[in-house]
């Protein structure tokens, strides 16, 4: 069967914001505007718990108002098919943001009015250089008091770094928010009312001013410039075609359809970064920023297709999306609930059908397409077929985890893989029923096969489960989350920092194990140099002996013996990370010597060495951001400077104030208590895992007697 929709009607867009900036609210208004929802449900009514929207489904959501889970939702615009995934805002589920970039087309990016760019919408914003998502930004929250698009512009420019081209101009702000200048199209657009369902009113650009009654507050100077930036507009649009911009010049004409083509291949090669303005919440800009979609986002492959990468991950090739091509697709979400596991994916290439077989290619296992789902939130839709271009999750498929490649078996390959960060923090889990073991370790299996950001181990001395992940936030939903979708009730250890160990120097050094029980003894000797590596080296092992002083057969138990003992180093037992282990030389006996000889030695030449070494323990630093009041300042700085902080960065945002500094993450559980009673709750921080680095020579003690309380 022939494709029922060209990919060129397609448009794979991601939602991203600062946490609270209104992606929910928008996300819901698409889907009302596109005819898939009837009725408004706001996330003010969820947080009172008068209803729920789409997107927002999971109880803890309603509870803490925050969109944990990424929700892929499909809609309808002006004959094109709009997948739309909204991501949380809170920097704990950056991970969330991360996979969701990894395979969207384009992203809309939601900023606060009055807040303008924040610290999240920096992060995200890296995230999609990285990742080269065109962008198009979204001034929300226009009808707030305080609300400013020239601060929020000047913040896009400056902070953001990105060629701000202003499509729309708000006509009026806070509760005198009326509506737009649409500086494409030349016209302004004023609404009847607040009403969902109002309709706007197309006024020429130069009769705007004459029909606006407010006064010249700061933020409507921009009535009295619009001629001119509309000029400024045309001027940088127009520049990306030669022969558009020469007429442009010298008749003061131009090709609307041009215009928007410029726009759009600007915005395509990242080169220019739209902005439009709204107000959500009040109904105002949402179908402008649909029309925006359609015309500047890129279709599925119109900015390239997805790297192919051998087993090291080195880029062997380029997967063009295509229908014409063998099945491939990337799993980028993972979810369990009630009725099974969802497997969300990204197609790329070719069709796959119900009842079809795949390959994982990264795992090496066969998969079954069973059935085939379009999600709407919480709500599924069956379908028969998925297509290059595609998002879809499969229902039941057994081995595919995220970020893992799906192919067709004959064709199989390798889709550049996610990065995921190593997370920082930990907690030990145990039952809340001790009848529970078995349900409590295969609900935290699911939690994280679904969560690449987190990590589960056992504690060797203790026995204890430890689940690892970003922050205390991330670990108390998860928690939360296997309580209420798996129904497994877990209690939490406190929170530890996930300390690391390293080399303080290279050392050289031979351990001899001699050991005569009865009749046959055992007998083995190694000589290795420990050498640090560079932050991200990982652990490197050579096998550098000559002469056969160590026979071949031995040399596994010693690399396996050196690796597996670095996961307890001898400072305080933490992983040891970042050195090289050169085997150089030993000795064997005919007789007595083995694996098990070998594997002793080398892992009490391992423990020598590093005690040897001036070992050093490393601690991860976190990037902190704090807005307050201005008169807060002061007492802010005077805490992080005690938490054993550094102030990078503060400033002013108009009557607020924020600061920006790395602190250890120790130093931090709980920072939201202080910063509540500091600012008399009026603070707001976010803290993400910067860099490992020495603990200071005096605080190791210290910091592991804190630990072990
Ligand atoms: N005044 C005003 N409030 C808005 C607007 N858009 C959203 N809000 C409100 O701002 C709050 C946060 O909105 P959400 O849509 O939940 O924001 P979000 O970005 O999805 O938040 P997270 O999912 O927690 O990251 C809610 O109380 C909304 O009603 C707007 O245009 N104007």
């Amino acid at each position: 069967m022939a494709r029922k929709k060209p990919l060129t009607l397609y448009r794979n867009i991601g939602i991203i914001a600062h946490i609270d900036a209104g992606k929910t609210t928008t996300t819901e208004r698409i889907l009302y505007y596109t005819g898939r929802k009837h009725q408004i449900i706001d996330v003010h009514d969820t947080k009172d718990g008068k209803g729920s929207t789409t997107t927002d489904y999971m109880e803890q959501e309603r509870k803490r108002g925050i969109t944990i889970q990424s929700a892929a939702v499909t809609a309808e615009w002006k004959g094109h098919q709009i997948n739309v995934i909204d991501t949380p805002g809170h920097v704990d589920f950056t991970i969330e943001v991360n996979r969701s970039l990894r395979v969207l087309d384009g992203a809309v990016v939601v900023f606060d009015g009055v807040a303008g760019v924040e610290p999240q919408t920096e992060t995200n914003w890296r995230l999609a250089d990285q990742y080269k998502v065109p962008r198009i930004c979204y001034v929300n929250k226009m009808d707030r008091i305080g609300a400013s698009f020239a601060h929020c512009v000047k913040g896009i420019r400056e902070r953001l770094g990105a060629n701000a081209l202003l499509c729309q101009v708000p006509l009026g702000s806070s509760d005198e928010f009326v509506g737009m200048a649409d500086l494409v199209a030349g016209v302004g657009y004023l609404w009847a009312s607040d009403d969902k369902d109002s309709v706007w009113e197309t006024v020429p650009l130069d009769e705007i001013k004459a029909r606006l009654t407010f006064g010249a507050s700061a933020d409507n100077a921009w009535i009295a410039d619009l001629p001119k930036l509309r000029q400024d507009l045309l001027e940088t649009a127009l520049a990306l075609d030669d022969d558009a911009f020469e007429r442009l010049l010298n008749t003061g004409e131009f090709d609307p359809a041009v215009l928007k083509q410029c726009i759009r291949r600007g915005t395509v090669t990242g080169e220019l970064v739209p902005v439009l303005c709204g107000s959500s919440y009040k109904n105002k800009g949402v179908q402008q920023l649909l029309d925006a979609v359609v015309d500047y986002l890129p279709y599925p492959g119109e900015n390239g297709g997805i790297a192919m990468v051998d087993e090291d991950g080195n880029v062997i090739g380029e997967q063009v999306v295509t229908d014409d091509a063998p099945a491939r697709a990337l799993a980028f979400k993972v979810i369990n609930d009630q009725f099974g596991t969802l497997t969300f994916c990204r197609i790329y290439s070719g069709v796959i059908k119900k009842g079809d077989t795949l390959l994982n290619v990264t795992r090496g296992k066969k998969e079954r397409v069973g059935r085939i789902v379009e999600v709407q939130a919480d709500d599924t839709r069956e379908i028969d077929e998925v297509r290059a271009g595609d998002i879809c999750a499969f229902v039941s498929m057994k081995d595919t985890e995220t970020g893992d490649s799906l192919a067709d078996p004959a064709h199989p390959a390798l889709l550049e893989r996610m990065r995921f960060p190593d997370p920082v923090i930990s907690v030990s889990v145990e039952p809340k029923n001790r009848n529970d073991v078995d349900k409590l370790s295969s609900a935290l299996y699911k939690m994280v096969k679904a969560d690449p950001s987190l990590k589960l181990e056992v504690d060797q001395e203790t026995g204890q489960t430890v689940l690892k992940g970003m922050g205390e936030l991330h670990l108390e939903v998860t928690i939360d989350r296997m309580r209420t979708e798996l129904g497994v009730e877990a209690n939490m250890g406190k929170p530890r920092v996930s300390f690391r160990e390293a080399f303080g120097k290279t050392v050289e050094h031979t351990y001899t194990h001699k050991k005569q029980t009865g009749g046959s003894g055992q007998f083995a000797e190694v000589t290795m140099i420990f050498e640090p590596g560079e932050p991200g080296s990982g652990v490197v092992f050579s096998d550098e002996v000559v002469g056969g002083r160590v026979p071949r057969e031995y040399i596994p138990a010693v690399e396996h013996s050196v690796k597996a003992e670095s996961q307890e180093g001898q400072v305080a037992g933490y992983e040891v990370v970042d050195f090289k282990a050169r085997l150089i030389d030993g000795k064997y006996h005919d007789v007595d010597s083995s694996a098990l000889a070998f594997e002793i030695a080398a892992r009490q030449c391992f423990r020598e060495a590093q005690k040897l070494s001036k070992p050093k323990l490393l601690e991860p630093i976190m990037h902190l951001e704090v807005v307050m009041e201005a008169d807060y300042l002061g007492d802010v700085i005077g805490d992080i400077n005690r938490r054993r902080g550094t102030v990078s960065d503060q400033g002013h945002k108009g009557s607020s104030a924020f600061v920006q500094g790395f602190v250890p993450l120790a130093e931090m559980f709980g920072y939201i208590n202080f910063l509540r009673s500091a600012t008399r709750g009026r603070g707001t921080f976010t803290m993400e895992f910067d860099h490992y680095e020495d603990v200071p020579a005096g605080m190791v003690e210290k910091l592991m007697e804190k630990e072990a309380k």
